[in-house]
């Protein structure tokens, strides 16, 4: 592995310390027929390994893959070929910047598609995902969330109430509560506890059984028995047939609704958009937006919220001075900490390690050329490792991101280009206000003062024991 190292300075001052670098440039992108091929080397092990590794240990066998073959390197996977993974924030931005056409997504190829239904702007592609996703768009504006934060802010403060002094728990469960709660308000509407034997009710236990579902170890062959099919069968039909009788009937109830009655959520706002063409969306079409959305945005802001907290109560001086700045620090001073904690949490335990696209030309790596139809997978995990990038990479240092921006290429937890997460906005809403009454109200210590390592569930890496703290104060 070639990563060239910034220079340190000697001093033990922090405030010293380079925290942030860059990485030499490296050519990348589309190339025609005339530039010969030239694959990166590939992981030395049978692909029944590799993908057995992959599976059960994603992140010691990516960085293990990246020390012992380099920093372009193809992976082995059974039945497949290989994945490339990219580590260099310029092979990164040679799949996010290209033509859409070029560069499609291969969560079109995703084991969630039959879940997702087929208009899920999460599995389409091509001009399909293009129109689903201007459609989408609005309601998930920054502006647009500002307008949720109060709604927010209410689940958190109800969730963070029965939190008690000496009570041990595994937070990723709690964040899943507060995660449910605010799309339950935000999606759906909802708010609070809805009555017994209302649509809405259906509609949240409905929700809660999917989620409940996809989160057991079992799930997996369920999703295995379903790849390839863009309509559920089986065990997964049955349940998908059950779910969509509530969130299709909360949907025609709410569409004949008038307009002016139907309230400022995304099922609203969905009932109301209409295409280029003048074509409003279907109801079909609504209920997979509003799965997709709910299965993209729980599992991953609850868990990175998990991790969050796992760091915090791991490392006293970032803790400390999460708490200071939002305890006795101006307003300027708390945002700035809270969202460098955020930042340095996504950037070193990303629920997401990376983000593929397959590649419909070849494509220049630096030194390598993949031919067409190559998976290339740009390694967020990875590249948010690189010592160059971020000197002393594997420590827990929110201070880099103090008051910095970080970089579109070499920070990419929410992926990028006309693919990154429509969610973005929502999920660093919720996280801020989370974090920042957490700071604010409560005293977390690590149960064990062993890090958490990972585990793999669907798509996200998410804490082993679901980010486990010990309630030690509440102010
Ligand atoms: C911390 C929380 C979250 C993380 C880390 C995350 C991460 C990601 C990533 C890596 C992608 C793929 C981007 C790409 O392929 O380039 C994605 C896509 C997506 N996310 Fe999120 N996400 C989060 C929360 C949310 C939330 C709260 C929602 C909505 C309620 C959401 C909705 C979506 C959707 C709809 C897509 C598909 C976008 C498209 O294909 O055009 N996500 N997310």
């Amino acid at each position: 592995m070639s990563l060239a190292t910034l220079s340190r300075p000697a001093s033990d001052d922090a405030a010293a310390e380079v925290l942030l670098g860059i990485a030499p440039p490296s050519p990348a992108g589309p190339v025609g027929p005339e530039v010969p091929l030239n694959p990166p080397p590939r992981v030395d092990l049978p692909a029944a390994v590799s993908t057995a590794r992959f599976l059960r240990r994603q992140l010691p066998h990516l960085f293990h893959s990246w020390r012992t073959t380099g920093d372009t390197f193809a992976m082995p996977i059974l039945g497949r070929s290989p994945l490339v993974f990219v580590t260099h924030p310029d092979h990164a931005r040679s799949l996010f910047t290209a033509p859409p056409e070029l560069v499609p997504s291969i969560t079109a190829e995703s084991p969630l598609r039959p879940i997702l239904g087929g208009s899920s702007v999460l599995t389409a592609n091509g001009p399909r995902h293009m129109r689903q996703r201007r459609l989408l768009l609005p309601p998930f504006h920054g502006e647009s969330i500002a307008a949720y934060e109060a709604a927010i802010a209410r689940v958190v403060d109800e969730e963070l109430d029965r939190w008690a002094v000496g009570d041990t728990f595994a937070s990723s469960a709690r964040m899943q509560a507060v995660t449910l709660g605010v799309i339950m308000a935000g999606i759906f509407g909802v708010e609070g506890e809805p009555a017994e034997g209302t649509p809405e009710r259906a509609l949240r236990d409905a929700t809660r059984s999917v989620l409940a579902h996809t989160e057991r170890p079992a799930w997996q062959l369920v999703e295995i028995m379903n790849t390839g099919s863009p309509e559920p069968r089986g065990i997964l039909k049955l349940v998908m047939d059950r779910v969509d009788t509530h969130y299709l009937r909360v949907i025609r109830e709410r569409r004949a609704l008038p307009e002016a009655e139907r309230g400022g959520d995304v099922l609203s706002l969905l009932l109301s958009v209409t295409d280029e063409d003048g074509q409003a969306l279907t109801d079909r079409e609504i209920r997979d937006e509003l799965m997709t959305l709910v299965l993209a945005g729980h599992e991953t802001t609850a868990n990175q919220l998990a991790w969050a907290l796992e760091r915090l109560v791991r490392t006293p001086r970032a803790y400390d001075a999460l708490r200071d700045a939002v305890r006795g620090g101006t307003p300027e001073e708390a945002r700035r900490w809270v969202d460098a904690t955020i930042h340095e949490t996504m950037r070193v335990r990303p629920v997401i390690m990376g983000t593929g696209r397959r590649v419909q030309s070849a494509w220049r790596l630096g030194e390598f050329v993949v031919p067409a139809n190559t998976v290339v997978v740009a390694g967020a995990v990875l590249i948010h490792h690189r010592e160059d990038l971020y000197p002393q990479p594997f420590a827990f240092r929110p201070e880099r991101f103090l008051g910095v921006k970080p970089g579109t290429y070499t920070w990419l937890p929410f992926g990028g280009g006309t693919r990154r997460c429509l969610g973005a906005a929502l999920a660093m809403a919720e996280q801020r206000i989370v974090l920042r009454r957490i700071a604010e109200r409560l005293d977390l210590a690590a149960p064990d003062p062993r890090p958490e390592r990972e585990q793999h569930r669907n798509v996200t890496m998410i804490p082993r024991e679901g980010g486990r703290v010990t309630v030690r104060a509440v102010r």
